[in-house]
């Protein structure tokens, strides 16, 4: 049986990046899925916007759904303060173990926490589970027909504050349309887009940038 595509990436990140070298890692994944294969990382054309975003924000609590092989983990995770922390959901038990790995192989694994399971089980429980109060980022980049789900179930369990910021990839292609009609229109939303093209491709794609105003802006309930 041959190896999957996570298993190459990995074998890439030892192959071509330095152990405890974060930059270097994205890079060799980058290297990798724009000339041998195609993954779905957010790439290094969103990546630079995810960069300013992070920059700017100075988020201490964040929160990832979809890990994958931990490319947008590392490359957010590298940029964090020192006291901050980034939990990562992957329901995909093979692609998780993979992501553990180059977690570790880019030094990262004091600052990010890498959760087995799915989104709408676990965001329930990262309160009293995690001591979680609330996320000032969340990067939805997991099934796109969750991203307006756990929006909402976020809403709801109080994990977001006024000024937390939703950073959606994705949003065009394969897109995202329930979600985006949601935090375009919602009171509760200050939404701006953010045109790029999908990961190693010319097609388009982009990231949705939403700020959460609280939930005054309530409305119609
Ligand atoms: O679909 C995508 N990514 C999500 C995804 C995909 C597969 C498996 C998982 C399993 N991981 C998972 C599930 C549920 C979860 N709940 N909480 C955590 C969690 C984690 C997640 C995606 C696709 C394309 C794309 C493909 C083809 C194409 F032609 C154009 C574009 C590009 C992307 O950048 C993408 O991000
Ligand atoms: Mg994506």
């Amino acid at each position: 049986t041959g190896s999957t595509r996570p298993q190459r990436i990995l074998r890439a990140v030892q192959k071509n990046s330095t152990r405890g070298s974060p930059c270097s890692v994205v890079n060799a994944i980058d290297d990798y899925c724009k000339h041998k294969e195609w993954a779905m990382n957010v790439g290094d054309e969103k990546g630079i916007i995810v960069d300013d975003v992070v920059l700017e924000l100075k988020p201490i609590t964040v929160l990832e759904l979809g890990t994958y092989c931990a490319y947008s983990t590392v490359r957010i995770a590298n940029l964090l303060p020192p006291e901050a922390k980034l939990i990562t959901l992957e329901f995909n038990a093979e692609s998780a173990a993979i992501a553990r790995e180059i977690i570790t192989w880019a030094g990262l694994e004091e600052k990010i926490q890498l959760i087995i399971g799915a989104s709408g089980d676990w965001i329930p429980r990262l309160k009293e589970e995690f001591g979680i109060e609330t996320f000032d980022l969340v990067f939805l980049d997991h099934w796109k027909d969750r991203y307006l789900p756990d929006t909402k179930l976020l809403e709801k369990c109080g994990l977001l504050k006024p000024g937390a910021v939703l950073l959606a990839d994705n949003v065009i292609c394969p897109g995202t349309p329930d979600y985006l009609d949601y935090v375009r229109n919602s009171p509760r939303y200050k939404s701006k887009f953010y045109r790029s093209h999908l990961e190693y491709t010319q097609e388009e794609d982009g990231l949705e940038h939403s700020v959460f105003l609280g939930m005054a802006g309530r409305g119609a309930e």
